[in-house]
């Protein structure tokens, strides 16, 4: 593996493009993801079991396996019980802070003029947990307990199959309260779980992570059903400055990079004596690593890298840019610099939160946008569980008072019908 620095103001068109508008493989699948949700449409389980056998070299027996999931938990060692266990607290006690509250106030200078919101949660969600190279009980905990918290009555959870389905995922799924669990991976879990087959319940909505396949199926799907957004594979982008250990930063990139091949991973700094070690550490800590091949594919992506900017403002500048699933600042003022950043899925700050932490069990949710998808939103919160309607109630004084307003725009759209109906109101 051969990591160059590279000065961020020598970036040409192309590798400016390469950073900004990464899409981590998801575009080059497209196509064979149409097919592949097009079939489950159509031909429902036989083509999940084709496709398991295809993508996962596995004969699935049951798909749906709900009836493990207790199974697992009793059955996992005492030590993994209890990460779940307090990983999950944590992130319930994070997510109870996101439930919204109903509220109606009284507008009206005279008469009443009262308006509110209120919420419901969703009826049905599909929750895709991946788990093609690794496990992913984290994101079972992630995905489920956000809904729960928000009240969803049947959260599905889809992952993919194996001759013998992970003891730790199916655990997370108990803790976390899943009602339904799917053993479909891929593109062909998020169609079962948007169009439902004979054994899997269509959702109204579906969330979760996951590689290029998953997340070109959510951009697919969208539309007809809800999604929460693209969350694909996994990127960091980490600001330091010259307070920053290298070998920290260092780890912060190895540790996403070890997800996917199509990972991107990026560090910039002013200090370019800086930037040259966290390229040594990359490399020692990279061959260190169990998931070597995997780390250095992703570190030689076009929209990985190790970048020096001309001062802390051109980094911050790129970080807006770049708008990152995760981003780390490990530098003096770091407050300051996060405060000149509005786009970020999630932000770790200080040289003691690794992202690793948020990973698992800080209580934040790791379900985020990915793509530069953090300029439009954040990650996943309760309120991709609720749907939220206004409510209102005016008095006969209060609607006198609108009256003249609401007829001249009626009129002045040309919907006579729409003054009328308030006029109806004040005629003998
Ligand atoms: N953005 C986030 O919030 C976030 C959070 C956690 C994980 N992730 C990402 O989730 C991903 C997990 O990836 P994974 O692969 O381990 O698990 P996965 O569950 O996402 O994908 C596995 C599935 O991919 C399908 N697949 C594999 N090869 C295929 C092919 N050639 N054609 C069609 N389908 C194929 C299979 O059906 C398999 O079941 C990583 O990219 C990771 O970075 C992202
Ligand atoms: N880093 C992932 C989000 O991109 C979440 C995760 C799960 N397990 C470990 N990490």
């Amino acid at each position: 593996m051969n990591i160059e620095v590279r000065e961020l103001a020598d970036l040409g068109p192309d590798a400016r493009r390469a950073f900004f508008e990464r899409d981590a493989g998801v575009g080059d699948v497209r196509s064979d993801v149409r097919d592949i949700v097009e079939r489950v449409r159509r031909e429902g389980d036989v083509a999940l079991r084709d496709y398991s056998r295809e993508f996962d070299d596995v004969e699935v027996g049951n798909i749906d396996v709900s009836d493990a999931a207790e199974r697992a938990y009793d059955e996992i060692d005492d030590d993994v019980r209890e990460a779940i266990e307090t990983a999950a607290a944590n992130i319930r006690e994070f997510h109870e802070r996101q439930v919204p509250e109903d509220w109606r106030e009284d507008f009206g200078a005279s008469g009443t003029r009262e308006l509110g919101r209120r919420y419901r949660p969703l009826d049905r969600v599909g929750v895709y947990a991946p788990g093609g190279t690794a496990a992913y009980p984290s994101s079972v905990l992630m995905g489920v307990i956000p809904a729960k918290v928000a009240g969803v009555e049947h959260v599905a959870v889809a992952t993919p199959p194996a001759d013998t389905m992970n003891p730790v995922t199916l655990a997370a799924m108990h803790v976390a309260g899943a009602d339904a669990v799917y053993s479909v991976g891929g593109a062909q879990g998020i169609a079962a779980l948007a169009y439902g087959t004979e054994t899997v319940k269509a959702v109204q909505k579906v969330v979760g992570p996951g590689n290029k396949w998953v997340t070109a199926a959510k951009a697919e799907v969208r539309g007809d059903v809800d999604i929460d957004f693209l969350a694909g594979p996994s990127e960091v982008l980490v600001v330091a400055d010259e307070t920053a250990e290298a070998r920290f930063v260092a780890a912060d990139l190895v540790a996403q990079a070890e997800h996917d091949p199509n990972a991107s991973v990026v560090a910039v700094t002013d200090d370019a004596d800086l930037a040259t070690e966290i390229v040594e550490e990359v490399e020692r800590q990279a061959a260190e690593r169990e998931r070597t091949e995997t780390i250095e594919a992703a570190l030689e992506n076009d929209a990985s890298g190790v970048l020096v900017a001309r001062s802390m403002s051109e980094a911050v500048l790129f970080a807006e840019e770049y708008a990152a699933e995760h981003l780390s600042i490990q530098a003096d003022d770091d407050e300051a610099l996060l405060d000149r950043i509005d786009s970020a899925g999630s932000v770790f700050l200080g040289p003691y939160t690794p992202v690793a932490a948020g990973d698992y069990a800080s209580g934040t949710n790791h379900v985020l946008p990915t793509g530069a998808g953090a300029k439009q939103q954040g990650g996943l919160s309760v309120d991709h569980f609720v749907r939220s309607t206004t409510v209102q109630r005016l008095d006969q004084e209060a609607l006198s008072g609108l009256s003249e307003t609401v007829t001249t725009l009626a009129e002045a759209e040309g919907l006579d019908a729409h003054a009328q109906s308030v006029r109806e109101r004040f005629e003998e």
